[in-house]
């Protein structure tokens, strides 16, 4: 059975057409990357995915229901930066959002449940490769382990769904690839459903099951806004096909061309 489901999906701001006529069904399990334009939506879906923002006609479903208009413990986000606290250690910021979860009617947690949940929080940083590193606070981690911090906090609250907005958009190349071993461990072991979204067609065609171009397929010059992003290709990914890599690279290109102008 499908997850997440969106029929004839709209989100519009005002006259500004971001996103029409989405229609797709994702299953348990699949690996969706995004990309597209800068511009042309794709946060703004996580972000319906995530329940902070609602779509403006069409529905989004999650077991067959709309999408709760907040967030909640079956979906977990890593932006691509700034997604934990400054002033708490890494063992502390995991531990809060398991805390904000269990305290949600008692405004705390206390002596055993709070024992059990530092456990927790330090299992998902070992699980994360943060084991050494439970005292240290944020600006003390690098960017890579920054992102490990934000990938075990989001995880913490056991989500189904793990939305990703460009979250090694900052990091080396050799990071990188290290970061791209452990999502893809994580969505494994922890029977994942990732949504991902990446300005690196490469990274999309290497990590997903399953690519969405999100694209303009009209485009106003004089009105760019006037139009929504659809999904242009829908593709089973993971292997390598540079033919169809060439094509998409050309066409979000151009959009991002008069998008940006
Ligand atoms: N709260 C809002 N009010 C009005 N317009 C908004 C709002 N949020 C986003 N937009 C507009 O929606 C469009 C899509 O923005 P969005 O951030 O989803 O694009 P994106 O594809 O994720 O871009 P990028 O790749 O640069 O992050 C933009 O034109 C943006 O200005």
């Amino acid at each position: 059975m499908a997850i997440i489901e969106l029929k004839n999906l709209w989100k519009e701001y005002g006259p500004d057409v971001v996103l029409e006529r989405l229609n797709a069904s994702v299953r348990t399990g699949e690996f969706v990357t995004i990309v597209g334009a800068s511009g042309c939506g794709k946060t703004t879906f996580l972000k319906m995915l995530l329940g902070t923002e609602s779509p403006t006609r069409g529905e989004l479903l999650l077991d067959g229901k709309p999408i709760a208009a907040e967030p909640d413990e079956t979906r977990g986000i890593v932006f691509q930066r700034y997604s934990v606290l400054p002033h708490l250690t890494a063992l502390r910021n995991v531990m809060l959002a398991g805390e904000l979860e269990a305290s949600r009617f008692l405004g705390h947690t206390f002596g055993r449940q709070r024992m059990a949940l530092q456990n927790e929080a330090r299992q998902m940083l070992e699980e994360v490769g943060l084991g050494h590193a439970l005292d240290k606070y944020p600006h003390e981690l690098s960017g890579g382990m920054q992102q490990r911090l934000a990938l075990a906090q989001a995880l913490m609250k056991k989500p189904r769904i793990l939305l990703l907005d460009e979250p090694f958009g900052a990091l080396d190349p050799g990071i990188r690839r290290d970061m791209h071993k452990l999502v893809l461990k994580l969505w494994r072991e922890q029977q994942l459903t990732v949504f991902m979204i990446t300005h690196d067609l490469d990274e999309g065609f290497y990590l997903g099951t399953r690519l969405w171009v999100f694209d303009k397929d009209r485009l106003d010059p004089q009105a760019p806004n006037a139009y929504g992003a659809r999904i242009t290709y829908d593709l089973p990914v993971g292997r390598d096909e540079p033919q169809a890599l060439d094509t998409i690279a050309d066409r979000v290109d151009s959009t991002a061309r008069v998008l940006n102008d």
